[in-house]
């Protein structure tokens, strides 16, 4: 059974003023989908469809039951007031975690991503890179099964980003499905195993880099290649 099934029949802002229009799609355990589209295209929107965060929307969204999932917001959010530490803290009572384990595992993940030093610090005076860290670690110290992640790249650093992919890799193979928007398309063609092209709110192309370079006509077709055709097309109808 899917993680999470999609089916958007439209969804937006304001009444009767679709952003988005027929997004399907459902994401299984361990995969890693890639939501890809230009600036505008509603990847964002397709994002907050799923949290429940958009009021005017027509379609189903159904998860498996008991889906704990964490989101990472394109731009982190953190409490003014808060360390990191407090942040894991808050995070570890909301979600009633076993304090000894979520300890250990946050001691870790503070190490690994060399947060240590700074975690009884306020986030707010991080600098970008180390708020995506941050916002990180607070993502996987509640082991979800689904990720939600908006553009995770911006502001990591070369050593970061490996983190970053090594440690969601980790969690793929702990079972948990991922579904991530992304501008860094050479990256996405590595490590994602099908992806959703969305283009002026539509869901242009779906599958795996060869279905798409199917659709596309393109056999040898890098992702940019085939997106740009897409986009290309799509904006002269
Ligand atoms: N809060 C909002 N209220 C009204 N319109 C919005 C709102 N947020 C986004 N939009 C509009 O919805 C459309 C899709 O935006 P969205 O943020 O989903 O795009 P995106 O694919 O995530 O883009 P980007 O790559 O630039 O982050 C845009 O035309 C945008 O102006």
């Amino acid at each position: 059974m899917s993680l999470i099934d999609v089916a958007i029949q439209s969804a937006g802002y304001e009444q009767k003023k679709e952003i988005i229009k027929d997004i399907d799609f459902s994401i299984e355990k361990g995969e890693l989908v890639g939501l890809i589209g230009p600036n505008g295209a509603g990847k964002s929107t397709t994002i907050k469809s799923l949290l429940g965060l958009i009021e005017h929307i027509e379609g189903k969204i159904s998860y498996i039951e008991d889906l704990n999932y964490s989101y990472l917001p394109e731009r982190p959010i953190f409490y003014d007031e808060l360390t990191l530490w407090e942040h894991l803290d808050f995070v570890a009572a909301v979600e009633g975690l076993e304090e000894k384990q979520y300890k250990q595992k946050a001691n870790e993940l503070l190490n690994q991503y060399k947060l240590w030093d700074y975690a009884h610090e306020n986030p707010t005076k991080y600098s970008k890179g180390m708020q995506q860290k941050a916002m990180l670690i607070l993502a996987m110290i509640t082991n979800p099964f689904l990720y939600i992640i908006d553009e995770p790249f911006m502001g990591l650093d070369p050593n970061a980003m490996k983190l970053f992919l090594e440690s969601i890799e980790m969690e793929r193979n702990r079972g948990a499905g991922i579904l991530m928007s992304t501008h860094v398309l050479d990256t996405a063609e590595k490590i994602c195993d099908r992806f959703l092209i969305i283009h002026n709110g539509h869901l242009v192309a779906k599958g795996t880099l060869d279905d798409i370079r199917g659709l596309c006509q393109l056999p040898d077709g890098s992702l940019y290649d085939c997106f740009h055709l897409l986009a290309e097309d799509n904006e002269s109808e």
